[in-house]
């Protein structure tokens, strides 16, 4: 899997709506009306997630839910990332939410290896 590169990242994020680089990740939150929306859209995703064996890191509070997305394997962003991202917002429609781009950490793009 091939890291991509800053440009790369900076074209995806321009058509990516909702998400945005912390950390070297690419995150994005979702409010959604009560527990049992967020657990379906969680549900939903993790199947397309092991369709593509390609997994989340997320955290769920409530109807809260926060999504962070990084290839673990190479230690930085790939396509898997933007292609679970493309997937999740194309699900997200689906759902009655409320969008929150996280604010972006003035962090490198990528982390010096
Ligand atoms: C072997 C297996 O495909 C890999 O371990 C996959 C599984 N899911 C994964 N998910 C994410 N987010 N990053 C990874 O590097 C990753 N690796």
């Amino acid at each position: 899997m091939r890291k991509l590169t800053e440009l790369e990242i900076e074209q995806a994020l321009k058509t990516l709506d909702g998400w945005a680089l912390k950390e070297g990740k690419l995150c994005s939150e979702f409010v959604f009306e009560d527990f049992k929306s967020a657990f379906a859209a969680m549900t939903e995703i993790a199947l397309h997630a092991e369709e593509i064996q390609h997994h989340p890191e997320w955290c769920n509070v409530y109807n809260k839910l926060e999504i962070r997305l990084f290839t673990h394997d190479i230690q930085s962003l790939s396509m898997l990332d933007l292609q679970l991202a493309t997937i999740i917002n194309a699900m997200g429609r689906n759902y009655k939410v409320k969008r929150i781009v996280p604010e972006t950490v003035n962090a490198p793009l990528l982390p010096s290896s």
